[in-house]
């Protein structure tokens, strides 16, 4: 199929699924359930993690793809871990296929009255999902304070990756070197990163702080992942190895070895909008062989 489009269709469960098609082969799917991306394809080749053992069903989350964490990275507030983005159901802004070469689609996220409940911010997070013509998958975010009231809001935000890697005892992280890093596995102690290529040996779980807008993840058996990124400075690097990997249900005992999440976050300096102001990031994956 060498035609671009974008399909709306229903996926597991019958929760709605977008799926943009691209030329030689590309594709992204995104459910509206969490703005979830839950596939990206090269020449019809998978290249995002999501778990055998995914439970799509509000909700809980989707194990794998890319969750939308926002407004709260891990339990770093008072909200449930990793905010409530990823578990709501988004809106189609609106689906103008191919006005430029690039196919995509505009999410968009409102709180409803329970969410004001809990996170007091009206606000408007609008995700456009972008399949460019090399196969490129772009995630822009904009987020907006709305709040008529006056009130400013702070916020954490990540697109929680999970690349698919052909054995993580092939893959190295570059462009880490000589940065600081939060290690979640210390109570977030602050140290600095030695290694010039971080391999995963066991449970890796840290918040790489101020890093390059440029990263990459080898994969010595398939391919690089390159991972570029505007308004998100931070990169957390996470594998649950063995043991962690048992404790969670929805993951297979053995697929912690073919996954890997880097994720282009804003974690150490959160980020605040007074009313009417926007805020923007944007992220970037492409592969090379
Ligand atoms: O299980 P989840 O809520 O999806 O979180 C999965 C993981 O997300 C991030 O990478 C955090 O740094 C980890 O501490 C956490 O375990």
């Amino acid at each position: 199929d060498n035609n671009k489009s974008v399909e709306i269709t229903k996926g597991i469960n019958d929760l709605d699924k977008i799926i943009l098609h691209q030329t030689q082969g590309s594709s992204v799917e995104v459910y509206l359930y969490g703005a979830h991306v839950t596939s990206w394809k090269k020449k019809g080749e998978e290249l995002i993690f999501v778990s055998s053992k995914a439970i799509f069903s509000p909700p809980k989350p989707i194990r794998g793809g890319i969750p939308v964490i926002f407004p709260q990275f891990s339990n770093l507030g008072s909200l449930p871990s990793h905010g409530f983005a990823r578990n709501r159901f988004w809106t189609i802004e609106n689906n103008l296929s191919h006005v430029t070469n690039e196919v995509f689609v505009d999410l968009l996220l409102k709180p409803t009255e329970a969410d004001l409940k809990i996170w007091p911010h009206r606000f408007e997070f609008r995700l456009r999902v972008t399949l460019k013509p090399g196969g490129d998958l772009m995630l822009t975010s904009c987020i907006r304070n709305t709040d008529a009231a006056g009130k400013p809001f702070t916020f954490t935000f990540a697109h929680h990756t999970y690349f698919s890697v052909s054995n993580i005892s092939e893959v190295e992280v570059k462009g880490l070197e000589n940065l600081d890093y939060l290690d979640n596995l210390k109570n977030r102690t602050r140290f600095t990163e030695h290694e010039d290529d971080i391999t995963i040996e066991s449970e890796f779980d840290r918040i790489y702080l101020s890093t390059p807008s440029k990263l990459a993840i080898l994969d010595h058996k398939k391919r690089t992942f390159v991972v570029q990124k505007d308004g998100l400075p931070d990169a957390v690097v996470w594998n649950p190895w063995e043991t962690k990997a048992k404790t969670i249900v929805d993951l297979g005992a053995d697929e912690y070895k073919y996954m890997i999440c880097l994720e282009a976050a804003a974690i150490g300096k959160p980020v605040t909008l007074n009313p009417g102001e926007e805020w923007k990031g944007r992220l970037q994956l492409s592969t090379r062989y």
